[in-house]
């Protein structure tokens, strides 16, 4: 995993712990809105043991209530690992005083240093300025108010709606070109910057989803329903395409999603993902393999489209293909072979009439 993608994942796992609809949230922000500010930490290993000084056992569930309570006094909040459980408050901390830390206030300074010296979770509540800081190993984030992500959400979303339907017309483009034989590496790049732009997008989206958690169900609703089938659509193509059929489609996915971008403009890095090495002449015409045309033909098994590259390698072969050809391929008899034919005269038709829409 790339540093970049490390710290995504360390995000996104901290972020749901946190994420409004949670317990641990609730009481944080109880904490917040009381004013008294509040150092949380969130488990109690061996490192945080020794450099723990006094405090009192509690013993007891982690509600909103209690941590409300309990924040009131001075010091620390011990919880458990899964942060479900209260061990200490009252606690004060020791960490190691050269440790580097880029705060000011006592609280925020112990919490950083807490979090390098320990691995914990630490939290830290401001008291005068209504920020939720978190921290764990370097990793240090602010929360920022729910209103202004579910802004940004928002706005992620219509762009996500906007990028789709692009991408839509592009995939209807190289659909139709596919029936004609005329597609080329260009039409091709063009349709994968367009999808590896959808799942940036979606990616910034996911990670706001994160944060919100209840409070994103709706946009994270509206989310899956736009991108329900184009996981599958991005897949086929891939198959349809890659150097190699065998190759592994979802590592493609998450190579594609990795990209900066100007990486993902960059044919060449496209290409290579794809496993393309050697030079390349944009203009030149690629065939696909099939995969995804012959998906959309009804009720025709994935053995059964498996079977048909197998034997006739890309889709023109396919579709130049008689009746008799067809049956003759493992698993198909004379009706599936015409059903397969008219299925393919259908799909061209409709693509006519969507590139005319
Ligand atoms: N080493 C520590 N161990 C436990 N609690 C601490 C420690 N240092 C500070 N605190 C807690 O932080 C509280 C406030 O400290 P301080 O005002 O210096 O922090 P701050 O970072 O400016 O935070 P705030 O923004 O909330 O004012 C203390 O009253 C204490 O409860």
């Amino acid at each position: 995993m790339t540093d970049k993608k490390i710290y995504e994942k360390k995000k996104s796992d901290i972020l749901q712990m946190v994420a409004p609809g949670s317990p641990l949230r609730e009481g944080i922000d109880n904490v917040l809105r009381a004013n008294t500010g509040g150092l949380i930490v969130v488990g109690y290993n061996e490192r945080v043991k020794a450099i723990v000084d006094g405090g009192f056992t509690i013993s007891c569930s982690c509600t909103p209530n209690t941590l409300y309570e309990l924040a009131k006094m001075d010091g620390a909040i011990i919880l458990n690992e899964n942060g479900e459980k209260i061990i200490l408050a009252n606690a004060q901390l020791a960490p190691d005083t050269t440790i580097p830390s880029i705060e000011t206030g006592m609280r925020h300074r112990t919490a950083e240093r807490v979090a390098k010296e320990t691995k914990a979770l630490v939290i830290a509540i401001s008291q005068r300025r209504n920020v939720i800081t978190l921290y764990q190993g370097n990793f240090r984030y602010a929360l920022q108010d729910i209103a202004v992500i579910l802004a940004k959400a928002n706005l992620a979303i219509q762009t996500l709606e906007k990028y789709k339907s692009v991408l839509n017309q592009s995939i209807i483009e190289l659909g139709l070109l596919e029936f004609e034989e005329l597609v080329t590496y260009t039409d091709l790049l063009k349709v994968f910057h367009r999808y590896t732009m959808v799942l940036r997008i979606k990616g910034e989206l996911i990670s706001y989803l994160n944060e919100l958690g209840t409070e994103g169900r709706l946009i994270r609703l509206q989310m899956n329903e736009m991108l329900a089938d184009l996981e599958e659509e991005g897949s086929l193509i891939i198959k349809d395409y890659a150097f190699e059929k065998s190759i592994n489609t979802q590592e493609v996915i998450v190579r594609l999603q990795e990209l900066s971008q100007q990486e993902m403009l960059d044919d060449n890095i496209v290409m290579k993902i794809l496993g393309y090495n050697g030079y390349i002449h944009l203009d030149e015409s690629i065939m696909p393999r099939g995969y995804r045309i012959l998906h959309k033909i009804p009720r025709l098994p994935g053995l059964i489209i498996e079977n048909l590259v197998l034997q006739f390698n890309n889709l023109t072969n396919v579709i130049d293909a008689s009746v008799e050809e067809l049956d003759e391929v493992e698993g198909i008899g004379e009706v599936r072979a015409r059903k397969i034919k008219e299925g393919l005269r259908q799909l061209k038709n409709q693509l006519l009439a969507e590139t005319k829409m």
